[in-house]
């Protein structure tokens, strides 16, 4: 599956890479962008960061169109620290116009999933105003440190993506302030949240990390504080909760029930 996502990117990136490039050189004003780094770990919680996610290539469609256009404001107003955005199209239905879209609602930062594997997809990314930008470490095993540096230099906090030791230690590498520990293993789609546990400890005080996938609830939360997460993602949970807003409500302010 990922070998095919990834092919099919070449091949769009083939098709429209030059037209980025020129686009690029010829904007004379860019997207302002708004501070990604400092919406983690605020007031010593786990931020939460809440995904626009439509489809997945496993599940195919989660939630209707109307549902999914609701998604931006109910985050923001229950809580969410940021959103993620997916914009692939084709296994995703997500959109690369959604950046904007989701801005134009809420104040939040966002954070742009995609699969990236070419530099030029980082100039796109900063025309699209997307303010933090995935990049999974295992898609780019010779150039992560050049697409760490490539995405600072253009304004974007990059996230680098990782799901074992040696990805994790390529990232450790890097410049990155932000690595994604991903619970999900993108050869078989399988979750395992005991990943995120195992890989934290790694990481030292410097750089903030954040849980993605399989969380779904206020216990999860809790066992991530207590493990120095400064974020979880959550897709899933979110976008198929009967109630969106009070599931929202329950990750985003999970400690509130403390004695
Ligand atoms: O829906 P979940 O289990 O809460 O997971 C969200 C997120 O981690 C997942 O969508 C994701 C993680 N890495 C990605 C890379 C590309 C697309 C999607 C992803």
């Amino acid at each position: 599956m990922l070998d095919e996502i990834v092919r099919h990117k070449q091949e769009q990136i083939r098709s429209h890479g030059k037209d980025i490039m020129e686009t690029f050189q010829a904007a004379e004003v860019l997207p302002p962008l708004r501070e990604f780094a400092e919406a983690l770990n605020v007031n010593g919680r786990v931020s939460l960061i809440a995904e626009a996610k439509k489809a997945s290539p496993v599940k195919g469609r989660l939630i209707s169109e109307t549902r999914f256009d609701q998604l931006p404001v109910l985050y923001e107003q229950n809580g969410a620290k940021a959103i993620s955005v997916i914009t692939e199209e084709r296994y995703f239905e997500g959109s690369p116009f959604l950046i904007q879209k989701v801005k134009s609602r809420v104040s939040l930062p966002v954070l742009r999933k995609d699969f990236i594997i070419d530099l030029r997809q980082l100039y796109e990314t900063r025309l699209l105003g997307a303010d933090a930008v995935l990049l999974i470490a295992h898609l780019l095993p010779k150039d992560l440190p050049l697409f760490v540096e490539t995405a600072q230099q253009l304004g974007i906090e990059p996230v680098v993506e990782v799901h074992d030791r040696y990805e994790l230690e390529m990232a450790l590498d890097t410049p990155t302030r932000i690595i994604g520990i991903n619970n999900r293993n993108l050869k078989d789609f399988t979750v395992d949240t005991r990943v995120c546990l195992e890989l934290v400890g790694l990481v030292a005080n410097k750089v903030q990390c954040i849980a993605e996938s399989g969380i779904r609830t206020v216990e999860d939360m809790l066992m991530l504080e207590q493990y120095g997460f400064s974020a979880a993602l959550v897709g899933e949970a979110l976008v198929t909760a009967t109630d969106v807003a009070a599931k929202t409500g329950e990750l985003a302010w999970y400690w509130k029930n403390e004695e």
